[in-house]
């Protein structure tokens, strides 16, 4: 049974239909990667997912139990954390207040603190910057405050969105780090990137969204060597050796 069963899912903005049909597994543990151009619907898939757009049609099942149409905040309780585009932290709360409040759940509450420790254990420099205002970090560590934020929800499944955007190189390869330590903890990720090399790099499974349906599926190794992947998105040859 998959953790996360999505079937023909579709999903818009009043008439505005953005998604059509989508249909997606994600076990636990995988890191899934959700690829495509700009907007062809990545994000309000993750949207629909984690209750902050309302699905048209189709169903979400979590661990065999219908959520379709369930409010964000009742996801949250039974497992589903979102890491927002943009990050979204309060900027002139500390980085723990803003771990703290992602704990008002009554799954999460209880967890607080171990939950705080697991997220220092995982980003050191957290730890480090626990009383700073979260707004005069970074932009790579904010990011770590975005993830480690969804953790301390305690999901079954951490839904990413854009995480590498508007970060310099150097801190996307961190924040990266970042993710597959949090993979190595056993933890169910499903990532949207429009950074297509890095998504697949990390991916078991990703599956490229254009216009608003699923257009290709396979293993991160399978996409990585897909003609059209490596020309639309890789910005490759399909002949070219891969140097980058
Ligand atoms: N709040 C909204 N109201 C109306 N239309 C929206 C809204 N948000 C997104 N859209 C439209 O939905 C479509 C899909 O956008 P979405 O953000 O899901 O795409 P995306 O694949 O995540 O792309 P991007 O990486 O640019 O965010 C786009 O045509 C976009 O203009």
């Amino acid at each position: 049974m998959p953790l996360l069963e999505v079937s023909n899912l579709s999903a818009g903005y009043g008439d505005a239909e953005v998604l059509f049909g989508i249909d997606l597994t994600v076990d636990r543990g995988e890191v899934v990667a959700i690829v495509g151009s700009n907007g062809a619907g990545k994000t309000t898939l993750l949207r629909t997912l984690s209750g902050i757009v309302t699905p048209t049609a189709g169903t979400v099942r979590l661990m065999d139990e219908d959520v379709t149409g369930l409010h964000a905040h009742t996801l949250v309780e039974k497992g589903i954390a979102m890491v927002p585009e943009g990050r979204r932290l309060f900027p002139r709360l500390s980085v723990r207040r803003n771990l703290e409040i992602a704990a008002y759940s009554k799954r999460a509450r209880p967890k607080l603190a171990e939950s705080l420790r697991a997220a220092y254990e995982l980003f050191p420099i957290l730890q480090e910057r626990s009383d700073q205002l979260a707004g005069t970090l970074s932009g790579g560590q904010q990011q770590m405050v975005a993830l480690a934020r969804g953790l301390t929800t305690t999901p079954e499944v951490l839904l990413v969105d854009e995480v590498s955007l508007g970060l310099a190189p150097v801190m996307v390869s961190r924040v990266y780090d970042a993710i597959r330590a949090i993979r190595d903890t056993g933890m169910t990720i499903v990532l949207v990137e429009q950074n297509v090399g890095q998504a697949l790099s990390i991916a078991d499974r990703a599956y490229v969204v254009q216009q608003g349906r699923i257009a290709l599926s396979g293993s991160g190794k399978e996409l990585q060597s897909n003609e059209e992947v490596r020309r639309v998105y890789l910005g490759l040859e399909p002949a070219e050796e891969e140097n980058q």
